[in-house]
């Protein structure tokens, strides 16, 4: 990986501001899975690819995240302002308080995140505002991607006024690079984009990283 200073440097923005309905009672972002939490798994797999953590939830939601990261890389919290906005607000709160030019975006529910495929997704976006994956026959991976703060912020802003909750609006709205299925396989295996909706998918993934269902 390539060495990282100043203005290069990357933020790692965890977005879990969730209800986790399909889930159930709990947060899935706090959730054990295969004895760590969820959100613990997304920050240490991808701490090798970024220098900083901010993490996007609602205020109630703090103490738990806070406590599941005890012991790990620093993080700062970013609060949605009005919770339950959907995940492009939350974009919005967490590169509001980005301190660095780029962020990678991934949701605290992709515990098998590639930190050589978020490594190469910040040197595609280099000079341009946004590098994000698209698998054959799939839509974009948005919440798994890297932009640049500033203008990804304000394109989402910009989406919100009409209404648009769909996280490609402010995509479609900056300077971005298609990370093509036959890029993304140099570097990850598929499972990188998988999320964990419900109980069967977390025993699912849990079993396959080795815990007791
Ligand atoms: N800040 C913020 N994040 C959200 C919101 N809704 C979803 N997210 C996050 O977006 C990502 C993908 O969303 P989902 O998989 O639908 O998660 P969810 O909404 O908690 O789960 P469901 O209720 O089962 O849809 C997860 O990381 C969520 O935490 C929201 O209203 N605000
Ligand atoms: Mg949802």
């Amino acid at each position: 990986m390539t060495p990282k200073t100043g203005r290069d440097e990357r933020t790692g923005l965890i977005v879990a501001g969730g209800h986790s309905t399909r889930f159930g009672d709990e947060d899935k972002a706090v959730a054990e899975l295969a004895g760590t939490p969820m959100i613990r798994r997304v920050v240490d797999r991808i701490e090798p690819a970024v220098d900083e953590f901010v993490i996007n939830c609602r205020e109630d939601q703090v103490p738990a995240i806070r406590d599941a990261l005890d012991g790990g890389p620093a993080a700062s919290f970013a609060v949605d302002p009005i919770p339950d906005r959907g995940p492009m607000a939350g974009i919005m709160t967490g590169l509001r308080e980005t301190a660095t030019e780029y962020a990678v975006i991934v949701a605290c529910d992709m515990p098998f995140v590639e930190p050589d495929l978020v490594d190469h997704l910040f040197e595609r976006a280099a000079g341009r505002d946004a590098a994000v994956p698209r698998l054959d026959d799939q839509w974009f991976q948005t919440t798994q991607a890297v932009y640049r703060a500033e203008p990804m912020a304000a394109a989402c802003e910009r989406a919100l006024e009409r209404d648009e909750r769909r996280i490609v609006e402010p995509l479609f709205d900056l300077d971005y690079v298609v990370v093509d299925e036959d890029e993304v396989r140099e570097y990850a295996a598929l499972e990188t984009f998988e999320n964990v909706n419900t109980r069967e998918e977390f025993d699912d993934a849990t079993a396959r990283l080795g815990g007791e269902v």
